[in-house]
Formats: structure tokens, sequence, C-alpha cells
């Protein structure tokens, strides 16, 4: 085939790009997806030989940047504007009832909660800047994290750019899924190598990797969950911040509820710990927070935790006899 003109090249990867990240995000953000692989594999193969030929053409959001190779010398770190806030756990529904209580005396009237699984993963926060992925980092001591955008990049459910042209900051959590973790162990063992406790382990030792192409290959998942920087949003309530985060293209967990009363949170958390063994990744609890963003904003922080919210943990497992 007689190789394309600069501008020929230049509409076709235009139009590459658009498509392979399309179904990239059918697979890795919305879990349906619409192509078989060798359709995504063939078209992504054409993009690669049009960026050879022409790497000017190549764009930050270009699947082509995803595959890591960097081998870094070690992570910066990121001091972060807002800090990451810690959650105080509750271990029983009386503990859960207290927290409750104590939310309607300051608030003095009922309030309605966002319960949402606690996934054992890695905290991560992410930033944007006109809608361009620049900066993900790790939740550190809360203040001060590592840098480790150039591994979180190959995290294919990360978008590398937003629907919107936005400035905003995002906080999540990287896991591995249970499948991969399973898959991760059993070549471990066949190579001899030392196999990872859990999941939050195999996540936490993947990011840490300072050869991007390692990363890379760990099958790497992320939920995100809080607004850090709303830029122009102007959600008013956890939930609607949840809504708009999946608009813009992360990956959000689709288990969340709201719930207007303690009961119906401890209901949540009930079903929850029956059925968490069929989910695809592990949750170590729920996290439950007033849902309205005025009301968590009247309640404020205690020293190190919201005053707003709460962490359920179920009890560890029963040892599998
Ligand atoms: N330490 C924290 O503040 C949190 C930790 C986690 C976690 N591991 N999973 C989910 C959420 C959530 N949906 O808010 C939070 S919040």
């Amino acid at each position: 085939m007689e190789p394309l003109t600069f501008q020929a090249a230049e509409e076709r990867s235009v139009k590459l790009r658009e498509e392979l990240n399309q179904y990239a995000y059918e697979y890795y953000v919305q879990d349906q997806p619409t192509v078989e692989d060798f359709v995504y594999d063939k078209k992504y193969q054409e993009l690669v030989a049009i960026e050879m030929e022409y790497p000017d053409l190549i764009t930050p959001e270009s699947p082509t940047q995803r595959v890591g190779g960097k081998v870094l010398e070690g992570f910066e770190k990121v001091v972060h504007d807002v800090p990451l806030y810690s959650l105080n756990d509750v271990f029983s529904k009386e503990e859960l009832i207290a927290f409750d209580e104590r939310v309607k005396k300051a608030v003095g009237h009922p309030v309605s909660y966002c319960c949402e699984l606690k996934i054992d993963g890695l905290s991560i926060s992410l930033k944007y800047e006109e809608g361009l992925f620049i900066q993900g980092a790790t939740r550190g001591d809360g203040t001060v994290g590592e840098n480790i955008t150039e591994n979180l990049k190959t995290v294919k459910s990360i978008p590398l750019r937003l629907k919107e042209p936005l400035t905003i900051e995002v906080r999540g959590e990287c896991y591995m899924p249970k499948a991969s973790f399973i898959k991760l162990n059993q070549q471990r063992e066949e190579e001899g190598k030392e196999v990872f406790a859990n999941p939050r382990n195999a996540a936490a030792g993947s990011l840490r990797q300072l050869d991007t192409k390692i990363a890379a290959k760990r099958n790497l998942s992320t939920f995100l969950y809080t607004l850090a920087d709303f830029g122009p949003l102007e959600s008013t309530t956890q939930d609607h911040a949840l809504t708009e985060m999946s608009r813009l293209g992360f990956r959000t967990n689709p288990e969340h509820r709201v719930c207007k009363t303690i009961d119906e949170v401890w209901e949540y958390i009930e079903a929850f710990h029956k059925t968490r063994d069929q989910l695809p990744y592990e949750i170590d609890g729920i996290v439950i927070k007033v849902n309205e963003f005025d009301v968590q904003d009247d309640l404020g922080f205690t020293v190190k935790a919201p005053r707003w919210a709460t962490a359920y943990k179920f009890p560890p497992e029963e040892a599998q006899t």
C-alpha cells in the first residue's frame, strides 16, 4: 500500500484515535465492549504504523501512549492541594446508629446518606487540565503522595482526555480485579516468584513499579468517587457528583445508593456483607457519606477525618475452613 501523505495520515489518525478510544471506553469503563478484539487490534496496528511514519501526529490521548516503556529513576513527591482525608471506622450497627445520631444532633434535621462500596485497593488522585490527564498521585500521608502518572497512564479505565475540556481533580481507588489477581499469582508461582498476599498488595506493588511496562501488564482498574477540585461543576450532592464523574468518562461504581434513613443504610450494609464474594473485586466495608454537600460543609472535619462520613468495616473474613 502506498504510504499516506501527511494530510491523509493526519485525517486517518484522528479518526482511528476516536474509534479506538471509544472502543476502549466501552470495554474498560462501561464493561460493555461493542467490537471483537481483532477489530480493535487491526485499527490499533494501523495507528501505530501511521504514528511511526509521522511521529508529529502522536497526541497525548493516543491509545499508543498507554503501553508504558519508560523506566523511572524514582517517584517525585506530590503535595496535594486538597488533602486526602481518612475515614473514622465503625464496626457495629450500634456504632453506626451513634454516628447517625451525632450527625442529626449537629445538623438539627434528618439527612440522606450516599452509601458506596469500600474498594480494597490503593487511593489515587487524578488531575486534569482542560480535559487532559496531567498528573496521577498516590494518597501518601494524605498531604504528600508520589507522582505515579506514567504508571496510571497504562490503566485503561483512566481517561487520558475527558469528554469535556475541564480542569478538575478527582480521587478514587485503583484496584486489581480478583480474576487478574489469581492469574498473576499463578504466573508468579510458575516463575518461582513470591506471590502477592491479596489484590490490594498486588495493585500497590504494580503501581510502585519503576518500569511502566510492568504496570501496563497488570490489568489494573479504577473506581473514582470524590470530586476534589470541582472546576466549573456544580454538583450539590455526592450522588450527583458520581453521575457527573461518570458522564466525563470516569469509571464509577454502579452499586452506590442514596439511603433516607440509617435503617436503609444498615439494609445496604447487610446485603453487601452477604454478597460481596460474588463481586469481581474485593471490598472491606461500606462508606457512608452525608449526601448533601452543604450539610457536609456545615459538619466539617475533625483533625483527621470528616464528621459527615464513616466507614463500616466488615469483620475479617472467617478463615476458610
Ligand atoms: N479513605 C477514604 O476516604 C476512602 C476510601 C475509600 C475506598 N477504599 N473505597 C471507596 C470509597 C468511597 N466510595 O468513598 C472510599 S473513601
